[in-house]
């Protein structure tokens, strides 16, 4: 265990993941690793069914894998949810619904305070809902907030606990383009502060190429991961960086990519 500078964020180790048996038998992964270092921000992207919530589940420990080793921050991923070190931003944020937006992402801080388990300062969740542009709807219920101000909302709690990794599974894709894009920024401001190493699974090329440090390729038949892509683009990423070349070139790239990862061979 754990805090040294070396020891990576997440650590995945020939992987194997199988549903049912026999016949039916569905390698969900096959041999994946993958090595994240802390504070990184990394995307998984493939089509659909190649493993990439599977993955993200063996992260939170919600699963265990049938071979290899996953390690988050050095220790198992159910010693990592019991120290509260990992956070879920589910596709539909689960709010409370009785619960102001204020109490909803304060919830967890003060369970957390009371049970003594917080290795970090929490941060001043008012000022955090304030920078996520939420300022305004503090004291309304879930219901009556947009989607996208709910996914916000849940964004903000995720963080509020200031997990040591944060896992995302497609927290966008019931979202328009534009509201989409304007909470890709905001996403950004939050993980820029909070230092956080966060995953991302989303089926959107560019959002993967304006969010991330690398993106994690992934192919289906068996789950697998195929490449691995550094994105150098400089940060902060503001919108007018959607148009630049370098972002098309990525784009592209990542674009080969998945096509490639469609009829790569089983190594
Ligand atoms: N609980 C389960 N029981 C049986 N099969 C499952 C289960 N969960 C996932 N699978 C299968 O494992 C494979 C990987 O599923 P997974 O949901 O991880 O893919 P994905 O890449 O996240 O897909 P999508 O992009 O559509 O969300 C799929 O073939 C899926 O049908």
């Amino acid at each position: 265990m754990s805090d040294g500078s070396n020891v990576a964020a997440i650590e995945v180790r020939d992987v194997r993941r199988v549903y049912g048996l026999g016949a039916s038998a569905m390698v969900a992964l096959d041999r994946v690793g993958l090595s994240i270092e802390p504070g990184r921000f990394v995307s998984i992207i493939g089509p659909s069914g190649c493993g990439k919530s599977t993955l993200l589940r063996l992260v939170a420990g919600l699963e265990p894998p049938a071979e290899g080793t996953v390690r988050v921050h050095g220790v198992s991923p159910e010693e990592a949810c019991a120290a509260k070190m990992i956070g879920l931003v589910p596709q539909t944020p689960a709010l409370l619904p009785w619960l102001s937006v204020l109490k909803n992402v304060s919830l967890s801080q003060k369970v957390n305070r009371a049970a003594k388990l917080h290795r970090r300062d929490p941060p001043d969740m008012l000022e955090l809902l304030h920078k996520a542009g939420l300022g305004e709807a503090v004291h309304k219920l879930p219901s009556e907030l947009s989607g996208g101000m709910q996914q916000r909302t849940a964004i903000v709690r995720a963080f509020g606990l200031r997990p040591a990794v944060l896992l995302m599974d497609e927290p966008f894709s019931a979202l328009d383009e534009f509201t989409r894009e304007s909470l890709q920024e905001q996403l950004l401001d939050l993980w820029d502060e909070l230092k956080t190493t966060v995953v991302f699974v989303t089926h959107s090329v560019s959002e993967a190429v304006r969010l991330s440090d690398q993106i994690v390729v992934m192919a289906p038949k068996p789950g697998r991961v195929t490449d691995v892509v550094t994105v150098g683009l400089p940060r902060p990423r503001g919108r007018e960086l959607l148009k630049t070349p370098e972002f098309h070139h990525l784009e592209d790239l990542i674009r080969d990519k998945l096509r490639g990862a469609w009829h790569a061979p089983v190594a």
